[in-house]
């Protein structure tokens, strides 16, 4: 290559010298001529390089046409300072525009040159395109190399980053310092750059700021709460769009408008948001990249920030999981806390891996002390049956060795403090996933000790008498089929007792049913003191109780248990301040003597109690063969009376009541017949009794009290107009609420004038329930009726009785009036209530007078009035109205 001082030739001597041409011409280096700005000289090389056709296209060109416009400025001051200063200029690198617009690469040399006389510039220019790309190629390799170095320094600083934040996530660290530990990470990978995240709230409509390490904490409060949208700032639009939102320069974007003048006065020049997302894709938050000149990110930088915020979604959405696990946890641990149920989950080595309160309340066990243990706080439990269950029977056990549910099974605990709990429980076997074997099992129970208890007072109740806790007759004819085939099977004998307390329907009457109640569990703790404890003592109801008796090897035995019974009944009972007396009537029947099952042994021990009653009571009696029609005829009658009534089968017959003075028919009483169709006239004294148990006493005693009422009527006006009619009344009439109504009833109905109805009543009915009683004989002797008592010297032979109530008439009972004249205290007792009610102003009627005798002593005695066989009997009503029609 020529020397610049080369080109200094004159210019004459390159137009006339050939040899010089023709080297010029040769020049691999393009030669230019340049004269007032334009082409004046051309070689060949300087038309290749132009890509010209000729040297005549360019001659004549201005400069600025083979010159790149970036150039042309320079070019021309260096062409005015080579024209001033007759210097060579240094060479420089320029372009050229080639004729078809090509730029290409140029070095070029210049130097002042006179041509033709006139100053020029001759240019050298070599093409260097070839040695410019090949800079260019180095430079851009280094570049890459460079790049590439920072991009595995990044690579390797992000890997590192990564795997602190998945070390963070895995060892459960809280979401707030994992998120900080993001930003703080990116910020320093990056440099420059501050990083925050924002979580979409609740609502689904705001971010919330999660972490920002290094923004200013003003700046974090103004973004914190942002709306999101489509034209929000950096992540409210990056959440609302799911997609990265770039602000390269926030000076001008108008996303920032509103947030603009906040982040600027920060500094914050540029942002970048990338959404986080979930593995379903849906948009949890953003991650906020802020640069503090404005600026777009490369693709590297864009897919580093991306691919943390998968790992940022990764550990959101496990701090989600396992609050929602957590949350979940504590409702289901809320909701077992809260149950009824005992629930309680125990391990195949018997431990307690959970218990819930209610566990805890119903087994007694202290709270808090049995998880982690075995259940010590239960000292057994047992069946239905009481039976106590093995360990290895539990049901736990069972449960787990067989792996099946035990479903509702009922079973008993004894606590700790020795109490019983019964509970209702369902075992239910635990395997883990995946595993064969039952691990635990999981037991809930119910407490049902008060149904357990109430079926057991249910059952207790089916065969006790709640009155005196005896065994009832369920229960006795159960145990009475067991002895029977025990005694059976060993050939021993065994006894049944029936025993009927005398009297005692007469006190309960007349002390009321609470005071009987009393007395009857008396007599209960008086019967159990003497009997042993093989003998069972069983309640059949009302005054019938029942012992039977086993195992006893001396037949002396049943006499003297017999009479240790009627000895502990036959001491006074004191009740409310009085003393009472009763006596007990027993019957005994013996297997295999009298039968060999229950129904006949009790048969028999019942016919044998009637015996002993009707042999004078307080007795016993063993059962004999005869004792049986009588038994069968009574069940006969008790069956019998039930229709009676409505039959026709009853009939009253009236006895009259004679004047002593006179000996004229001043009354009537009515007594009761029953014209049984197969058993003829039965006694009112069999079925009276039966009638009162029954309670058929009630309707009987009106149908008596109308027949009587409407007889005396038609006496009165056919033949005696001041006859008086006297009708019985039970105590059990008494209990009956219409009583008053009936008999003002019938006196209206019949006609008859209320004085001269007289009711009979015994003295046993005055001491009953005065309170009830006085109303109701108030109300009658209000209507007129007028009240005797019957039976007079009996029983308790009160005055005060007589003082209380409207007693107008005393009848002496026959049994005393039979001892006249003969026995003395009968005569003495007789004189007594004479003077008695004379000095009381009542009337007295002598009954069951048979003979003269008795009547002469009735009249010097001073009784007004008799009745007895000796004048009359009890007749039919067409026999009296013959007695009366004969002015008898
Ligand atoms: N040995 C003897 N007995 C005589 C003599 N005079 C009368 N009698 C009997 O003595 C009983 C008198 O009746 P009571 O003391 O009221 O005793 C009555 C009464 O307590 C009850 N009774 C009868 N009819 C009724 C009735 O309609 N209602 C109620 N509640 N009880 C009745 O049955 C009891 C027995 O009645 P009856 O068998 O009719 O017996 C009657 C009568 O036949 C006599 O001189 N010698």
């Amino acid at each position: 290559m020529a020397s610049t001082q080369n080109l200094s030739l004159p210019a004459e001597t390159l137009a006339n010298d050939d040899r010089y041409e023709m080297l010029v011409q040769l020049s691999p280096d393009a030669l230019y001529l340049l004269q007032d700005g334009k082409l004046v000289y051309v070689n060949n090389a300087g038309v290749r390089l132009l890509k010209a056709q000729s040297v005549e296209e360019l001659l004549g060109m201005p400069m600025a046409d083979m010159l790149h416009p970036d150039y042309l400025a320079k070019s021309e001051a260096r062409v005015a300072k080579m024209l001033s200063t007759w210097k060579q200029a240094p060479s420089i690198e320029q372009k050229y525009m080639q004729r078809d617009g090509t730029a290409i690469d140029v070095e070029v040399r210049s130097a002042p040159f006179m041509y033709l006389g006139k100053p020029a510039i001759q240019v050298l220019a070599r093409d260097i395109t070839a040695r410019k790309a090949a800079e260019q190629a180095l430079h851009l390799s280094e570049e890459r190399h460079r790049q590439a170095a920072l991009e595995a320094t990044r690579a390797k600083d992000s890997l590192h980053h990564e795997k602190i934040i998945l070390e963070m996530i895995a060892l459960d660290e809280p979401l707030k310092d994992i998120l900080r530990e993001v930003c703080l990470g990116i910020e320093w990978i990056v440099g420059q750059i501050c990083c925050s995240i924002s979580l979409l709230d609740a609502g689904g409509n705001h971010i919330q700021v999660v972490a920002a390490p290094s923004l200013p904490e003003a700046y974090v409060k103004v973004m914190n709460g942002m709306a999101i949208g489509p034209q929000a700032a950096c992540s409210g639009a990056a959440i609302f769009l799911n997609q990265p939102i770039i602000t390269s320069d926030i000076a001008s974007d108008p996303r920032w408008e509103e947030f603009r003048g906040d982040a600027l006065a920060h500094g914050l020049r540029a942002c970048w948001s990338v959404p986080i997302r979930a593995a379903s894709g849906a948009v949890l938050g953003a991650l906020d990249a802020y640069f503090y000149e404005p600026q777009a990110p490369g693709r590297e930088e864009l897919n580093f920030v991306s691919n943390i915020t998968h790992l940022v979604g990764v550990a959101i959405q496990k701090d989600r999981v396992e609050r929602s696990l957590q949350e979940s946890e504590e409702r289901y641990r809320s909701v077992v806390n809260c149950l009824a149920e005992g629930i309680m989950v125990q391990s195949r080595d018997g431990t307690i891996v959970a218990c819930n309160p209610s566990a805890e309340r119903i087994l007694r066990l202290p709270s808090g002390s049995v998880i982690g243990n075995k259940l010590l706080g239960v000292r057994r439990m047992f069946t239905e049956d009481g039976n106590e269950i093995s360990q290895e029977d539990l049901p736990s056990r069972v449960a787990l060795r067989r792996g099946e549910a035990i479903l509702n099974l009922t079973m008993g605990v004894e606590t700790a403090e020795g109490a019983t709990v019964w509970v209702s429980q369902n075992v239910l076997p635990i395997r883990q996933a995946g595993e064969q074997e039952v691990s635990s099992v999981l037991i809930s129970f119910t407490d049902v000790t008060a149904v357990k208890e109430a079926q057991q007072r249910l059952k207790f109740l089916a065969t006790h008498d709640t009155l005196t806790g005896l065994p009832n007759r369920a229960f006795l004819v159960e145990r009475l089929g067991h002895a029977l085939s025990l005694a059976q099977r060993q050939n021993h004998r065994i006894a049944l007792m029936f025993l009927d307390l005398d009297r005692f329907k007469h006190v309960n009457d007349t002390i009321g049913h609470e005071a009987g109640d009393q007395l009857l569990q008396t007599v209960t703790s008086r019967l159990s003191a003497c009997i042993r404890e093989t003998d069972t003592l069983a309640r059949l109801g009302g005054d019938e109780f029942v012992v039977l008796a086993e195992g006893f090897d001396d037949p002396e035995y049943l006499t003297s248990l017999a009479e240790r019974i009627l000895s502990a009944i036959s001491e006074p009972f004191r009740l409310r301040g009085y003393e009472y007396y009763l006596g007990v009537s027993i019957g005994i029947s013996v297997h295999p003597d009298d039968g060999d099952d229950g129904m006949t042994l009790l048969r028999c021990a019942d016919s044998a109690m009637y015996a002993a009653k009707e042999s004078g009571r307080n007795n016993y009696q063993f059962y004999t063969q005869e004792m049986n029609a009588r038994s069968q005829r009574r069940y006969h009658l008790e069956k019998n009376l039930r229709h009676a009534l409505s039959t026709g089968q009853f009939v009253v017959h009236y006895q009259p009541k004679i004047n002593l003075q006179d000996g004229k028919i001043v009354g009537a009483e009515g007594l009761l017949r029953w014209n049984h169709p197969d058993l003829g006239l039965v006694s009112p004294e069999d079925f009276i009794p039966i009638a009162e148990e029954t309670g058929l006493i009630v309707p009987i005693g009106r149908w008596v009290l109308e027949q009587a009422c409407r007889q005396a009527a038609t006496w009165r006006r056919d033949f005696a107009p001041d006859l008086r009619i006297s009708v019985n009344l039970s105590p059990r009439q008494f209990q009956d609420d219409q009583l008053v109504e009936v008999i003002g009833d019938l006196i209206r109905e019949t006609g008859l004038p209320a004085h001269a109805l007289e009711l009979e009543i015994t003295e046993s009915l005055l001491i009953g329930d005065t309170d009830k009683l006085k109303p109701m004989f108030d109300a009658l002797t209000a209507l007129g009726v007028v009240f005797s008592l019957d039976d007079f010297g009996t029983g308790y032979s009160s005055l005060s009785y007589l003082q209380r109530f409207p007693i107008s008439n005393l009848k002496i009972d026959r049994s005393f009036i039979n001892g006249i004249p003969s026995n003395r205290d009968s005569v003495a007792l007789t004189q007594t209530i004479i003077a008695m009610a004379n000095a009381l102003t009542l009337t007295v009627t002598a009954e069951g007078v048979e003979d003269e005798q008795q009547m002469r002593f009735l009249q010097e005695a001073g009784c007004c009035e008799m009745q007895g066989n000796y004048y009359s009997k009890p007749v039919a009503a067409e026999d009296f109205a013959r007695l009366l029609a004969a002015g008898r």
